[in-house]
């Protein structure tokens, strides 16, 4: 293992009695990297945080953080910091004594005390509301004075989980930002977990996709986004017609598709919306739906192999419900998928 590495998880497996919830998982987890724990309800994530917190004991497997085994270490030795999505901040202490309330714990006061929080409070841009009670604050805001909080007691990783769920639409993509910067400027190795894949892509530098409590991929926002490895992780991410490829011939769920030429030797292909080319080409189909989306159109098109979701520029002549067409699925402009 490498200097760099904070965090490793070697061969996890965490059961709740008879049920295994995450099996054999090796991750590691690099100094100062912002990771998302990306997947669908009930793949493990959550699961996955609570034993590098030390709330779950592991079935099997090791944890090091900075190389040291800390697996059967207690929680509050670990260095380790949490954020739940319910940041649980005390209503009648003031947004000054909630930032400090683990320092005080750790028999931290006077001065240092102040300098620790009042330097936490400055890197969210709290400090005027020191003195609030968290009743007083917005949604946002008591959400920068729980990651203050956490952020004073100078954890060697921060997990978060699910921290922007309990925030509205415009909210979540401004504290994105602010988290974003937060890390970035304190070097805080931080994981979070999450099962909103554009939240997952905006904001980390690497994306460990789960599925059933194993890692189906890891890689950086752009290698999940545009080289997705499964149909899992395509469908996941957006790829909205995905193709399996069984004996030379591409497949949908119902039929195979009249696509010559040859394909590579993979497990399948999937096209994003964009990717499919409208008014030229071999294959058929029917408009049953378009949707106006600003700068494009989205069509429904219904053909022999099932449904086909497309994507056009809106200042092209749009194409009417149960218009009939021409389209094309170049194999250049599909990702190619390498297991099933
Ligand atoms: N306390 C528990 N007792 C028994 N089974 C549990 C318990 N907590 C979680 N599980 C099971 O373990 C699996 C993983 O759950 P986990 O909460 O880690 O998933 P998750 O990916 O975090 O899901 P979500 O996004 O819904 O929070 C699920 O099958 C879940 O039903």
């Amino acid at each position: 293992m490498s200097d760099a590495t904070a965090l490793s998880l070697e061969k996890l497996t965490l059961r709740y009695g008879n049920t295994t919830a995450v099996e054999s998982l090796d991750l590691t987890i690099g100094k100062g990297e912002l990771v998302a724990l990306l997947g669908p309800s009930g793949c493990g994530k959550t699961t996955t945080m609570r034993a590098i917190a030390g709330l779950l004991a592991p079935s099997g497997g090791t944890i090091r953080l900075d190389g040291v085994d800390i697996t059967r270490v207690a929680t509050n030795k670990r260095h380790i910091g949490l954020m739940f999505q319910s940041y649980a901040l005390f209503p009648h202490l003031t947004v000054f004594d909630n930032v400090a309330f683990g320092l005080k714990l750790k028999g931290i006061k006077g001065a240092d005390l102040r300098n620790r929080v009042e330097s936490g409070l400055k890197s969210v841009g709290l400090m005027d509301y020191a003195a609030r009670k968290p009743p007083e604050l917005s949604g946002g805001q008591q959400q920068r004075v729980a990651l203050a909080r956490s952020m004073v007691m100078e954890p060697k990783v921060l997990l978060l989980d699910e921290p922007l769920s309990n925030l509205d639409a415009r909210l979540r993509l401004d504290m994105r930002t602010e988290l974003q910067r937060v890390q970035k400027e304190t070097g805080v190795t931080m994981i979070f977990v999450t099962h909103d894949q554009a939240e997952a892509l905006a904001l980390a530098d690497r994306i460990v996709v789960m599925r059933k409590g194993a890692i189906e991929q890891i890689g950086t926002p752009e290698e999940i986004y545009n080289a997705p490895v499964s149909h899992f992780v395509a469908d996941f991410v957006g790829f909205e017609n995905i193709y399996s490829i069984r004996d030379g011939r591409l497949h949908s769920d119902t039929a195979t598709l009249p696509i010559d030429g040859p394909l590579p030797d993979a497990a399948g292909l999937a096209f994003r919306p964009r990717a499919v080319v409208l008014g030229q080409g071999n294959l058929r189909g029917t408009v049953r739906g378009v949707s106006f989306a600003g700068g494009t159109r989205e069509y429904v098109l219904e053909t022999a192999f099932g449904t086909v979701k497309a994507e056009a520029d809106a200042a092209l002549p749009a194409y009417r419900l149960g218009e009939e067409l021409v389209f094309d699925l170049p194999i250049q402009n599909a990702a190619i998928l390498s297991r099933q």
